[in-house]
């Protein structure tokens, strides 16, 4: 089986509501008829309508479904040399070092104890030379 190819020039001359194309991941599809159901709303397809929007489909985090749902819709794929890779971005997600997090958390607390035990000293040898 072939599959068609488009060239982003091609793809980029259905950019309306009545011919809506996207790019993603190299392959073409076809919105124009999903554009009412799209639960993120037309607005957003749209605006990405006639080009390359891999990055921003795959930052709104579309579930499994989406992407089953989308096989419906695809009408072709990009030529081989307009085609991109797409690399996932690094999440930002905090990352622990048991290290740091004592150190955080007890911080400068061994300085109570030995501020309380010298206070303690110099209150018992003023006390004793009181006596
Ligand atoms: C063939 C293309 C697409 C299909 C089939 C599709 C399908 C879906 C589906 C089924 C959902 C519901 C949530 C989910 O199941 O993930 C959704 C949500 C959404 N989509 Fe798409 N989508 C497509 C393209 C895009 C593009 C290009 C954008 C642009 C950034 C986009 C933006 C959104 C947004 C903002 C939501 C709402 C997310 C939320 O409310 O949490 N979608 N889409």
């Amino acid at each position: 089986m072939t599959t068609t190819q488009y060239s982003l020039a091609d793809v980029k001359k259905h950019n309306d509501k009545n011919s809506t194309w996207l790019v993603i991941n190299n392959h073409v599809y076809d919105v124009t008829s999903y554009l009412l159901e799209h639960p993120g709303g037309e607005e957003v397809l749209l605006e990405h309508a006639g080009q390359e929007c891999t990055e921003d489909f795959e930052d709104v985090g579309h579930s499994s479904d989406a992407r089953e749902l989308m096989q419906k819709y695809r009408i072709g794929e990009l030529i081989e040399s307009e085609h991109t890779t797409y690399v996932e971005k690094k999440k930002n997600l905090p990352t622990y070092n048991v290290d740091d997090f004592t150190s955080q958390r007890y911080g400068k607390y061994w300085l109570i104890p030995i501020s309380v035990g010298i206070v303690a000293v110099i209150l018992y040898h003023s006390y004793s030379r009181l006596r």
